[in-house]
């Protein structure tokens, strides 16, 4: 029989089936009611089931059956530290052991399911004790000796079949591991991104333990705490709201439960409930415990020697070599994960970056600049300006310039700007000016700044640092940068700063910009209205103006040039504004240029500009009036006065269209509508040789000769009565009228002056009229044929009596004042003198001139 058992022992396959086979072929020989294995385990000094015979079990009904099959039984205790000691099988009557202080409780179990003896064996390799054989039964007489003997001499084939069980199981087991990690590794060889990596983990943690779930937490940058990288909540119900806290949030590694596990090297266990009546507070445990999680076994994750971070994971039971294996790779995979998201992170920060440098470029106002700076603020750091001061006038107060909105309401600040300013020499704004970098302030130690401080009440993140930078534009200080944040980079944000204060610098000489642009339409729009008013302020409706309405309206949208010929003060320049105005150049200004009044060295700088430094007194460059003029028209007034050397020039620029500004060489491309006008008799001018013959024929292209005023009489009336409202107007007197006799004053007179003579002869008369009718002018001698005589000097202020005795003898002289045969000299008075009195006897050329 033993033999055969022997033979068949060998044969087992599967461990349990040993126990069954050794049971049943005992049992013919002997009743007992079940046998079990119990193997040594030499680290803790203890025994625990290893083979069981579910099957014929006495007690497997037992409520602490499943503990028992689990339990570990120490060997120092004197029951089994007899059997150990006997020479063979001891025979035990559990009513007598079963209560002693140490029995195992086995024993009490067995006993309570009625059981009364168990023969106990121990099973040796060499002598070497491995475990024991128990064999139970519930009879009270035991077991037989013969029995005994039996079970003794098949002891040593049940202590080697059980070692070579336990051999093979290390080998299995063994192979197991080797075939897991190398499923492992073949898995973590495809792994690229920290979502491949949580599929693979996932695998492989859920063959470890399946219903479990695990967190992979990551080291911050900081070094001081850990967030979590990866996790799986396995098969729990939780608490999303716990679960969504415990994964945002960071925990310190020294929290007294992570420290450890980075500075061990091997898995430690850890029991959920036990750790939190120690009294840790660590979210990550409530919603273990809430998950279910009684056992986690926490393993560093190290690249090389240094800790990345650590594998927490829910199992009961842990397998040191797989969990080791495991965790290595992880990290390895970790490790490349994180240099490739840096990689790829400073990528997007380049490219940010760029995009950044691009944008900013292209700022103008206030609004694009917090655009722009916003995207890459968020983008970077995930931070955004609370607040950009600029510097003063006053070069110590800052003031704000740009907010959060989120913050600050712009009205809000506005209304309490003293309150929100800075002062430069606030300490922590001192420091900030003396950095070259941006600097990280604790809000609390640091900062009197009560907008910051407001700012980050109402921010309430928990954000309790903040960056302050410098603007600055080469030496210049221009203001500060204030944002929350905790990671930013100190180089990039510098980058940033000194694109900013560029930028800033461009908004605010854009903003000045658009300010004098606007002041220069304004101005513009006023003029263009007082231009258009004077158009309809010609008056005339004589054959003579109708002649010359008909050529304007012929000429003005055909883009010639007009020569506009007639005495002085016959409405040459109204005129020319007409064509203007009738022009489709009409929505830009006129541009005049009196060739007259400009000395003749200066004439070439007005008309074409210079550049800087052209010549001694050019400081700075100037647009001269034919670029001003651009798309426009140039009205060159009393042309026949201008330099012979600049006559040249005009022609050339009539020719080529195209002109240099004085000391410039580039060549600017025109597109002039010109119009000149003179009194002059150009053609004799040409034969005199005083005007270029080429010149007038370019000039002269159309020409329109307004007719002297005493060549059209019948305008007279129309001209007086549009003046006299005019004039009475502007100083506020209601119309003053003209008597017939007056108006017969002024159609007879010859009008030297023309309209410019009878619009001053109407001002002064309107001014000095007494009543509401203008009875009697007093008209100079130039009268055709007067029914009156108006030059009765006894009947006339001292004052007209001198102005017009003035006039005479300028008349005389030719206009000539002072010298000899001046008017002073024949006057008997200095030339200034007489240049004061005409100045306030309002005497100008027209009173005297072409008489
Ligand atoms: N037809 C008109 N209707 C109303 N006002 C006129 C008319 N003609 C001329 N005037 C006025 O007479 C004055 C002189 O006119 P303007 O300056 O155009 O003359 P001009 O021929 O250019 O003189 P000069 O040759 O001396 O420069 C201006 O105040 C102008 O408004």
């Amino acid at each position: 029989m033993l033999l055969d058992l022997g033979n068949d022992i060998t044969k087992v396959r599967d461990k349990n089936d040993l126990i069954v086979l050794f049971s049943d072929r005992i049992k013919s020989l002997m009743h007992f009611t079940h046998t079990i294995v119990t193997l040594i385990d030499r680290k803790d000094e203890t025994y625990k089931p290893f083979l069981l015979d579910h099957r014929a079990s006495a007690i497997k009904d037992h409520p602490e059956y499943d503990d028992m099959v689990k339990a570990c039984f120490p060997l120092d205790e004197p029951f089994i530290q007899s059997v150990l000691a006997a020479g063979g099988p001891v025979d035990f009557f559990l009513a007598d052991i079963v209560d002693a202080p140490q029995s195992p409780a086995f024993l009490r179990v067995n006993f309570e399911k009625g059981i009364r003896h168990v023969l106990m064996t121990t099973l040796r390799t060499g002598n070497q004790p491995i475990g024991f054989i128990h064999i139970y039964t519930d009879q009270e007489g035991g077991f037989s000796q013969e029995f005994k003997d039996i079970v003794q001499r098949i002891t040593p084939q049940l202590s080697s079949a059980v070692s070579n069980i336990i051999k093979n199981e290390e080998i299995l087991q063994k192979e197991n591991e080797k075939s897991f990690l190398l499923d492992f590794s073949n898995d973590m060889t495809a792994v690229r991104s920290r979502e491949d990596l949580a599929v693979v983990v996932k695998k492989a943690l859920r063959k470890l333990n399946p219903e479990g779930g695990y967190v992979i937490r990551k080291i911050n940058e900081d070094g001081v705490t850990m967030s979590a990288y990866l996790y799986d909540t396995g098969a729990s119900a939780f608490d999303p709201a716990l679960l969504e806290r415990v994964l945002s949030e960071k925990y310190p590694i020294n929290d007294g439960l992570q420290n450890r596990i980075l500075d061990s090297y091997i898995p430690l266990l850890f029991n959920v409930g036990r750790e939190l009546l120690r009294g840790y507070n660590l979210s990550y445990l409530d919603l273990w415990e809430n998950m279910g999680f009684k056992t986690m076994v926490g393993i560093a994750l190290r690249n090389g020697n240094a800790n990345i971070g650590l594998l927490w994971l829910s199992i009961d039971e842990i397998n040191i070599p797989i969990l080791q294996g495991i965790c290595s790779q992880i990290a390895i995979a970790m490790g490349n994960i994180m240099a490739n998201e840096d990689i790829l992170r400073r990528q997007a920060e380049q490219q940010l970056m760029l995009t950044f440098s691009n944008d900013i470029t292209g700022v103008k106002s206030k609004s694009d600049l917090d655009h722009v700076v916003s995207n890459v603020l968020q983008g970077l750091f995930q931070t955004r300006i609370a607040v950009m001061y600029l510097l003063a006038e006053d070069q110590v107060t800052l003031r704000p310039y740009l907010f959060d909105r989120q913050f600050f309401q712009e009205t809000e600040v506005a209304e309490h700007e003293e309150f929100y300013a800075l002062n430069i020499n606030e300490q922590h704004i001192k420091l900030v000016f003396e950095s070259n970098q941006p600097i990280l302030m604790d809000i609390d130690e640091n900062l009197e700044a009560k907008c910051l401080k407001l700012s980050i009440q109402r921010e309430q993140r928990g954000i309790n640092t903040v960056y302050a930078s410098a603007l600055r534009l080469g030496e210049q200080n221009l203001g500060m940068v204030w944002m929350l944040g905790q990671q930013i980079s100190g180089p990039l944000l510098q980058g940033i700063c000194a694109q900013i204060s560029t930028a800033v610098s461009n908004v605010l000489a854009h903003e000045q910009i658009l300010r004098l642009k606007k002041e220069l339409e304004d101005e513009n729009d006023y003029l263009k209205q007082q231009l258009n008013n004077d158009f309809e302020e010609i008056v005339g409706g004589g054959e003579a103006m109708q002649q010359v309405y008909r050529l304007i309206s012929l000429v003005a949208e055909i883009n010639s040039t007009v020569l506009l010929l007639g005495e002085t003060g016959t409405g040459k320049e109204l005129i020319a504004k007409a064509v203007h105005n009738a022009s489709s150049r009409k929505e830009k200004l006129m541009i005049k240029v009196n060739c007259a009044a400009m000395p003749a060295s200066l004439i070439e700088s007005e008309l074409f500009g210079h550049e800087r430094g052209a010549f001694t007194g050019a400081v700075e460059r100037r647009i001269g009036k034919f670029e001003l003029a651009n798309n426009s028209t140039l009205f060159l007034d009393e042309v026949g006065e201008m330099p012979l050397e600049t006559q040249v020039k005009l022609l050339r620029v009539l020719q080529e269209k195209e002109m240099e500004r004085v000391g410039g060489k580039t060549t600017i491309k025109l597109n002039v509508r010109i119009i000149a006008a003179t009194n002059r008799d150009l053609e004799a001018e040409v034969k005199a040789g005083r005007f270029r013959s080429d010149l007038y024929y370019r000039l002269n292209v159309f020409p329109i000769k307004l007719p002297p005023l005493r060549d059209r009489r019948e305008d007279i009336e129309s001209l007086a009565g549009f003046f006299l409202s005019k004039f009475s107007k502007s100083i506020g007197k209601k119309t003053v009228k003209l008597s017939a006799n007056a108006l017969r004053q002024l159609q007879a007179y010859l009008w030297p002056g023309n309209v410019r003579e009878l619009e001053h002869l109407i001002e002064r008369s309107v001014i000095l009229a007494t009543g509401p009718m203008i009875t009697e002018f007093f008209l100079p001698h130039a009268t055709r044929a007067t029914t009156d005589d108006p030059m009765r000097p006894s009947d006339l202020p001292l004052e007209e009596v001198e102005r017009m005795h003035i006039i005479q003898v300028l008349r005389r002289c030719g206009g000539k004042i002072s010298g000899i045969g001046g008017a002073a000299d024949i006057l008997g008075i200095p030339g200034n003198t007489l240049h004061s009195k005409m100045r306030k006897l309002g005497i100008s050329k027209a009173d005297y001139y072409a008489h």
